[in-house]
């Protein structure tokens, strides 16, 4: 069976960790050193219960509640990845501005989205409690997951419910359940 190209767009106020969840899953790899990303784009492939993805991973420059999104990022993106840090309020408000700036754009609220909540790992810097991420994610009907980039948690499954999204807006059968799924 032929890959399925899909192209993910990994979004949120600056320096919540969207490279370094990109890193993780490309290379298994964190990197401690803060770097702001202007935009990369990566290459990996995902299978999921036997069907392969050759998914292009775009990790983007932060935005902020001003930002313009690039109209690159309305066309030809298949689904989002929106990421807040679990110790910044701000970042959290951020990514319902961004969330906003692509129902707009879009023109539809069946965008394949995935809510992400990373850096769970500074416990005792937390402001954002997981009921609100949850909360949020009911709100716009989509998964939430809270991942540590620095302790590789969670970060595959993030990019295995993207996926399960982007099929679910398409009308595909992928499986829901991360069970079966392999990266090479
Ligand atoms: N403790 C902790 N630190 C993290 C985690 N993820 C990222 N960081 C750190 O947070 C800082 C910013 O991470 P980046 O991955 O560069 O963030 P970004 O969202 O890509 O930033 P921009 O490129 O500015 O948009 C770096 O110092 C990372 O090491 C995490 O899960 N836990």
């Amino acid at each position: 069976m032929a890959a399925k190209q899909k192209r993910i767009a990994l979004m949120g106020f600056r320096s919540v960790g969207k490279s370094s969840v990109t890193i993780q899953f490309i290379e298994k790899q964190f990197v401690d050193s803060y770097d702001p990303t202007i935009e990369n784009t990566f290459h990996k492939n995902l299978k999921i219960k036997g069907q392969e993805y050759a998914l292009e991973v775009v990790d983007t420059a932060g935005q902020d509640e001003y930002s313009i999104l690039p109209q690159s990022y309305y066309i030809s993106v298949d689904g989002y990845v929106l990421v807040y840090s679990v110790n910044s309020r701000k970042s959290f408000d951020v990514i319902k501005i961004v969330y906003d700036k692509l129902l707009d754009m879009k023109g539809s609220s069946n965008i394949p989205v995935v809510l992400v909540g990373n850096k769970n790992d500074l416990q005792n810097d937390r402001v954002v409690s997981v009921d609100e991420g949850k909360k949020l994610a009911s709100e716009w009907n989509v998964k939430f997951l809270e991942t540590s980039a620095k302790e590789y948690q969670t970060v595959n499954e993030v990019f295995i419910q993207i996926v399960s999204a982007i099929e679910r807006a398409e009308g595909g059968g992928t499986p829901e359940k991360p069970g079966g799924c392999s990266i090479s």
